[in-house]
């Protein structure tokens, strides 16, 4: 079905640079969670699965309808520990009930990869709240005990480049796994909040020992404490996409262009956005007299 972008009544830039300061500062308060690392990682990858449902071949799914909010997908098991981040952004939606949930979640990513000094994403508002029919089926994220192949096939769906799957991964530089959520445990001491290339400098410096997990996983770790999931680690099996992981490696600003092109064609998959739609590249706290 088309999905046709629509602005909040009224709304205009500023209205949506208010929702992002006040993500922002929350960001800053609510400080403590997840040993310290805080919420910037967990909006992040709530950002990428409410959009990592789209399926390009029937337009279903994706960031649109803000289907997450539903039981269905916020209780799918690839979504276990997100439910942290849907919390945190309950009181951003009552304080700015006009947005849509849609909007806010893709917001929330962006927020926050801004704020741990990411690249500037430019985001479009206008996606719609669709009815709980609308919520995909569970089983639509991708599996991490996979190799090159399978991730290679699985972003067919979305219409990605390898060069756009390898920047996307790159996000996994942020924060850490928890066995409780995805049978995978760390890194340790190392999980950051700030957005940088070393993901991929991990990946080709990093001396790596293939090990089971309690839950049955495979993961690789590393003596100084990092460690990559499979489908993390084929991204230096597979040549082509070594290529890039390279790349990135030697020069984050390359790599910082490539992700905010790609982050941005996933938060929007799907979504005709009509003229006239504004264009918003945020202002981070920084960068505004606070
Ligand atoms: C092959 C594709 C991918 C797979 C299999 C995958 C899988 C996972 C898994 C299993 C976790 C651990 C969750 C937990 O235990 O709490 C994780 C964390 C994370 N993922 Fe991915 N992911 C993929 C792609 C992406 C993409 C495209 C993004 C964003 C653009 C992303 C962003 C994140 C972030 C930020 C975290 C850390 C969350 C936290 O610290 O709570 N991932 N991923
Ligand atoms: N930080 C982090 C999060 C998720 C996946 C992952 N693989 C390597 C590091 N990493």
């Amino acid at each position: 079905a088309l999905r046709v972008a629509e602005v909040e009544k009224g709304k205009t830039p500023e209205d949506f640079q208010q929702v992002y300061n006040a993500i922002a500062k929350k960001i800053i308060d609510d400080d403590e969670y997840d040993n310290y690392i805080g919420y910037g990682p967990v909006l992040v990858r709530l950002s990428w699965h409410s959009a990592g449902t789209f399926d390009k071949n029937d337009n279903s799914g994706g960031s649109y309808g803000g289907t997450y909010r539903f039981p269905k997908e916020t209780n799918d098991p690839s979504n276990k520990g997100l439910q942290n981040a849907k919390a945190f952004l309950e009181p951003i939606y009552e304080q700015f009930p006009w947005i849509s949930h849609g909007d806010l979640y893709t917001l929330g990513g962006v927020t926050a990869l801004q704020e741990m000094q990411g690249p500037k994403v430019p985001w479009r508002p206008g996606r719609v709240d669709l009815p709980e029919s609308a919520t995909p089926e569970n089983g639509r994220l991708p599996d991490a005990e996979n190799g090159a192949d399978y991730v290679r096939n699985f972003f067919k769906r979305f219409g990605f480049t390898d060069q756009e799957v390898v920047a996307l991964i790159g996000a996994h530089a942020l924060g850490k796994t928890h066995m409780a959520n995805s049978g995978y445990e760390g890194p340790w001491g190392a999980a950051t909040n700030t957005f940088s290339n070393e993901f991929f400098v991990n990946l080709l410096n990093e001396q790596w020992k293939k090990e089971k997990t309690e839950a049955g996983n495979s993961q690789y770790n590393s003596p100084s404490g990092f460690m990559m999931m499979p489908t993390d680690f084929a991204l230096k099996e597979d040549n082509t996409y070594l290529k890039y992981v390279k790349k990135y490696a030697e020069n984050q600003d390359v790599f910082f262009e490539d992700f905010k092109n790609a982050y941005k064609k996933l938060l929007e998959n799907g979504i005709e956005f009509p003229e006239g739609t504004p264009t918003i590249v945020f202002k981070t706290l920084d960068e505004q007299e606070q």
